[in-house]
């Protein structure tokens, strides 16, 4: 990433014009292949030329070689520490889900004024820096799709309403009431980190029941009054290609999220349902097409050529421009926060 950075003739110049406010973040847990849905997300908004960096928020138990990877790879790693919903209730959420309560630690970012979260199996085809440029004061993202079977916990899938074709069949307002508030996927958002709001994040959560969709249901929940959705190609959920065929123009969209069952590129095996289809098999080729393409990997020399008298290992290490501009201390805190050592 290092988007300050305008490389001419090997030398590195600070381009001032672009704000360093602002950055795209990913959240890592764990130990497991994850870390690779990062790198290919971090080589595909190199790939569009994005000129803002990547964050990676880890928790405790990422080792610390998968942070060394993402540090390679030009992200700033941030540990952070695990969130969980309150004691006891665990058992009420999809299991699999509680870990991204975690998630909620990115509000805490404040030296940024604006973010966009995007989940580590997503993958961005398109430059989509424009969205940092909409207006403040709310929550955007793409709304979500109720049909497949991970949905059917809900009404709105029992009864075979979908947020994204309403007029298919009709929400029965006389037997239930008002349709659902719009309801988007927290895989991908825009937002703006906050110390305030990010207390009343964890503090509305201490008194919140966790539910199936753990973080997504939550902040759903906490954003309604300001959530606004924007257009599908900013997070085309994969089911939408047979749920909603109609509402999908692929070769316009921006970004991929590879969410649905057996979808993961990484993971990849083209035997669960819907996975034989010609067009997942050339969006989990383009994912690795980006992640095999090593003209995309980080180049670091271009940075420690630097005639500014700068924090090498800090630069090398948090792989960030940001650590040239930001004062001693950050560039400490950006290195504890990749020695960290991993919790057992
Ligand atoms: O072992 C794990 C599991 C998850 N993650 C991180 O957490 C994100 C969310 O997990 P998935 O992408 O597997 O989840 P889905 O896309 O299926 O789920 C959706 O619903 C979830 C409900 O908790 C979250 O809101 C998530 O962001 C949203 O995309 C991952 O992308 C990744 O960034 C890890 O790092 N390691
Ligand atoms: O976040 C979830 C998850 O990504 C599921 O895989 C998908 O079926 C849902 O629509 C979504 O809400
Ligand atoms: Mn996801």
């Amino acid at each position: 990433m290092a988007p300050e950075l305008a490389r001419s003739n090997g030398s590195v110049k600070f381009n001032p014009s672009v704000r360093n406010d602002r950055a795209y973040v990913t959240f890592l847990a764990g130990n497991g292949d994850y870390v690779k849905g990062v790198v290919g997300l971090a080589k595909g908004l190199r790939k569009v030329k994005t000129v803002y960096p990547l964050v990676v928020a880890v928790l405790p138990d990422v080792p610390l070689e998968h942070r060394r990877v993402l540090a390679e790879q030009g992200c700033i790693v941030r540990e952070i520490q695990p969130v969980y919903p309150p004691e006891n209730q665990t058992q009420f959420a999809m299991a699999y889900y509680v870990i991204n309560y975690s998630k909620l630690r990115i509000w805490e970012f404040v030296e940024y004024s604006k973010m966009i979260y995007l989940d580590g199996d997503i993958q961005v085809y398109d430059n989509i820096d424009n969205l940092f440029d909409l207006p403040d004061g709310y929550f955007y993202g793409v709304m979500d799709c109720f049909c497949e079977k991970t949905w059917s916990h809900t009404p709105q899938h029992k009864i075979g309403y979908c947020q994204q074709c309403p007029e298919k069949v009709r929400w029965p307002v006389g037997e239930l009431g008002q349709p659902p508030e719009l309801y988007f996927n927290a895989g991908m958002f825009v937002f703006e980190p906050n110390y305030y709001t990010y207390k009343r994040l964890l503090e509305t959560l201490k008194v919140t029941p966790p539910t199936p969709f753990a973080e997504q249901d939550f902040l759903n929940m906490f954003f309604r009054d300001v959530y606004k959705p924007i257009p599908l190609v900013y997070n085309l959920v994969l089911a939408m290609l047979w749920r909603h065929p109609e509402n999908v123009e692929l070769d316009k969209v921006k970004v991929v999220h590879y969410c649905a069952a057996g979808s993961k590129p990484w993971r990849y095996t083209g035997k669960e349902e819907h996975m034989g289809r010609e067009d997942i098999k050339m969006l989990v080729k383009k994912w690795w097409d980006i992640y095999n393409d090593e003209s995309l990997d980080y180049n670091k020399k271009a940075v420690v050529t630097s005639a500014e008298p700068v924090n090498l290992l800090a630069v090398a290490l948090s792989g960030s421009a940001a650590a040239l501009a930001a004062p001693a201390a950050e560039s400490k805190r950006a290195i504890r926060y990749l020695m960290a050592p991993p919790a057992a």
